[in-house]
């Protein structure tokens, strides 16, 4: 078999290691992948997260980050088009209607998509914080099935923060904002320098995002302090 022994990890589960590194891309990680799976528990140096002066009052939506965001964008007619709300401190409420073009089985949402709107709901958490971040972990819990028609009710918050270290927690309610949850996820999002997205992003699109004359909106493309 060519792959390597499996390793126990921090779960107790066993994970097959991965090639050694990556190296000489700006924005991949010099990390040894076979590092064990690194703990979204903030270490004990963590600070709590604090809401930048000028975010969003609570109630206000925060709009698309990129109108071609398969997660919020306005452009994508298959896309999520998740809407993101402030709320108290680091925090955010979201929703999102399940489409036809978001099953896996018949008349059930894809527990990706699912996964891409925990995602996109904890992203926006970052705006918050006007810091540009990526997710680097994203742990994801499917407790109930979603289906067609749905409308998702997302509620995300930062928990702490340790030097580019994000931590938050978001879920998912089906039938209502007080619903039972269907979705939930803990994520660890990594603080990155804009060139993260002008170095590895398509040159066209960049460009485009860019040049556009609505300052805010490219701020807001690459979640840039303005
Ligand atoms: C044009 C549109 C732009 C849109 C922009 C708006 C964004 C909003 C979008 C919203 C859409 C939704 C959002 C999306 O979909 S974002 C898209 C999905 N995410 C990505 O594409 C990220 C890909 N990964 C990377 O680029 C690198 O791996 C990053 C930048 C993340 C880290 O590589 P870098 O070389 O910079 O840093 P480092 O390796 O020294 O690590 C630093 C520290 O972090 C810890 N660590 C790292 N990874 C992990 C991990 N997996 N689990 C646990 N810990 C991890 C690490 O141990 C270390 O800790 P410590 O040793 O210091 O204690």
């Amino acid at each position: 078999m060519a792959r390597g022994p499996a390793q126990a990890t921090d779960t107790g589960r066993e994970r097959i290691p991965r090639k050694g590194r990556v190296s000489g891309v700006s924005g991949a990680t010099n990390r040894p992948e076979s590092a064990g799976r690194p703990s979204l528990t903030p270490p004990p140096d963590a600070t709590a997260p604090a809401r930048h002066p000028d975010a969003p009052a609570p109630g206000e939506l925060l709009g698309a980050h990129y109108d071609q965001c398969f997660g919020c964008g306005e452009g994508l007619p298959h896309g999520l088009h998740l809407a993101a709300r402030a709320d108290e401190g680091v925090s955010v409420t979201a929703e999102f209607t399940v489409q036809p073009a978001h099953q896996g089985a018949p008349g059930l949402a894809h527990g990706g998509v699912l996964a891409t709107a925990l995602d996109e709901t904890l992203g926006s958490l970052n705006w918050l914080r006007r810091a540009i971040a990526v997710t680097g972990r994203l742990e994801s819990d499917f407790l109930r099935p979603v289906p067609v028609g749905s409308v998702l009710y997302l509620s995300a918050r930062c928990t702490a923060v340790a030097g580019r270290k994000i931590y938050s927690s978001a879920e998912g309610r089906i039938g209502g904002p007080d619903g039972p949850v269907a979705v939930r996820a803990e994520a660890l999002f990594i603080e990155v320098k804009l060139d993260h997205f002008t170095q590895n992003g398509r040159p066209e699109e960049i460009r485009a995002a860019m040049s556009d004359p609505d300052q805010v909106k490219v701020a807001r493309a690459f979640e840039v302090n303005p």
